[in-house]
């Protein structure tokens, strides 16, 4: 597993002159117990156990409907669990009001009559804007490589422009967990790769705990410590992804990596009952 103590700015690559200076957020530790979450009669997740170390950053891989997302909404407070209990930090409970989790979906969600800056400043919560949240939000806006652009609208950027507006919402308050549905799934695959390099360096920037659910396999073993996969509603996989960053795409490592878990994930597929013969 990678130190997270070793994630020192000096080691980070240059993103326009933008990553000199670490911003103040660190990670939150994350303790899963017992959850479960049903649907009706369906159960879709049993008895997850899971910590998360402040700052880590986890992957969390799985068939489609396997609960991925399902799991994600349940750290961020966007649903209850059946079972089981979600904890923060040492020792503290669930928290209500000042919830530590930001959730980044694929789809940015950005307001079509507001500009940036004021779809950034959103990310501080609904009150009047101040000067503070302005600063913050056009800092976010730099920090995702759109400083110049604060005053355009939604309308005129490319998909991969609109999703680093939401990156930026979603860090704008500092949060100590931040949590990605699928973030780039919707976007070409050179657009994607970008948004992977931005992520990290970000990531090793602002030292928050990082919880990303996503389909490709290989974008998990490029950015996650550690993969976890979900099959049946419980965790049949938890690998310390433990390579040197950033990542060299197409490595002999994260292959084999790669190949290890898509086995792993095409097996289950095999062995489910509707394939036998
Ligand atoms: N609000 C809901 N009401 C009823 N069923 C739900 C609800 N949310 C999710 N489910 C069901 O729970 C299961 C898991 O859904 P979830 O979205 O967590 O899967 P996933 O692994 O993220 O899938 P995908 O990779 O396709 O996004 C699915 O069968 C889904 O239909």
């Amino acid at each position: 597993m990678s130190d997270v103590q070793e994630r020192t700015p000096k080691n980070l690559p240059d993103f326009d002159g933008l990553f000199r200076e670490p911003s103040l957020a660190t990670g939150i530790d994350l303790s899963i117990r017992g959850l479960g979450k049903s649907f009706g009669e369906k159960q879709i997740l049993h008895g997850l156990d899971l910590k998360i170390p402040a700052g880590q950053f986890v992957a969390v891989v799985g068939r489609s409907g396997c609960g991925k997302s399902t799991l994600l909404r349940l750290v961020a407070g966007l649903d209850e669990p059946s079972e089981g209990e979600i904890r923060f930090g040492e020792g503290a409970g669930p928290r209500k009001n000042d919830h530590p989790v930001r959730v980044m979906f694929q789809e940015p969600r950005l307001l079509p009559w507001a500009r940036l800056l004021a779809n950034v400043e959103i990310g501080l919560g609904m009150q009047s804007s101040t000067r503070e949240n302005t600063q913050s939000a056009q800092e976010a806006l730099r920090a995702v490589g759109l400083g110049e652009r604060a005053q355009e609208w939604p309308s005129v950027l490319s998909g991969g422009q609109k999703q680093r507006v939401a990156l930026a919402r979603a860090l704008v308050s500092k949060p100590r967990l931040l949590a990605f549905d699928e973030p780039l799934g919707a976007l070409d695959a050179l657009t994607r790769i970008e948004m992977q390099g931005l992520l990290e360096r970000i990531w090793l920037r602002d030292k928050f705990t990082a919880l990303l659910v996503t389909h490709d396999v290989s974008e998990a073993l490029t950015l996650a410590d550690r993969v976890i996969m979900i099959e049946g509603g419980r965790i049949t996989l938890d690998l310390d992804v433990d390579l040197p960053r950033p990542r060299r795409r197409g490595s002999v490592d994260l292959a084999l990596l790669e190949e290890k878990i898509l086995d792993l994930l095409l097996r289950k597929e095999l062995d489910r009952p509707e394939y036998e013969i």
